[in-house]
């Protein structure tokens, strides 16, 4: 299957369990692997025939700033959720967030997961 990707997307937002991570914004680097079959855009060669992923990382960013979470598996669901809602064609998401800043003697901690549309279908009984 193609892919969609989106690497290194950074946004400064509130994220964290502890008090002072409440106070600050701090830097989150987002990545994003959308599975999906680009054999439609490629034979238009029409944007509205793909995933357009300069959109979507302003969806990522607005969401990741408007959330404020404690933890990054939330974000990186909810991520995952709202991906696979605004873009019907996908069939999968990867998603990955970081935090380059949390841990001083790591260059960054975070966590990955996938989240697969058919799975997300079962779930509703649709
Ligand atoms: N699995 C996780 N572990 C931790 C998280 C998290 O979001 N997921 N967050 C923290 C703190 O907020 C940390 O970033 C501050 O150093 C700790 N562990």
């Amino acid at each position: 299957m193609d892919k969609v990707l989106i690497e290194g997307l950074r946004v400064n937002a509130v994220i964290g369990v502890f008090d002072w991570e409440r106070q600050i914004e701090q830097p989150i680097l987002i990545d994003i692997v959308m599975l999906v079959d680009t054999r439609a855009a490629a034979v238009s060669d029409d944007l509205n025939d793909a995933v357009n992923y300069a959109l979507a990382s302003e969806q990522i960013t607005e969401l990741t700033q408007s959330l404020q979470p404690q933890l990054l598996e939330t974000l990186a669901d909810r991520l995952a959720e709202m991906l696979l809602n605004n873009y019907p064609t996908v069939e999968s998401v990867q998603v990955r967030v970081k935090k380059p800043l949390a841990v001083k003697s790591a260059q960054a901690v975070g966590i990955e997961i996938i989240r697969e549309r058919h799975a997300l279908l079962a779930r509703s009984g649709k």
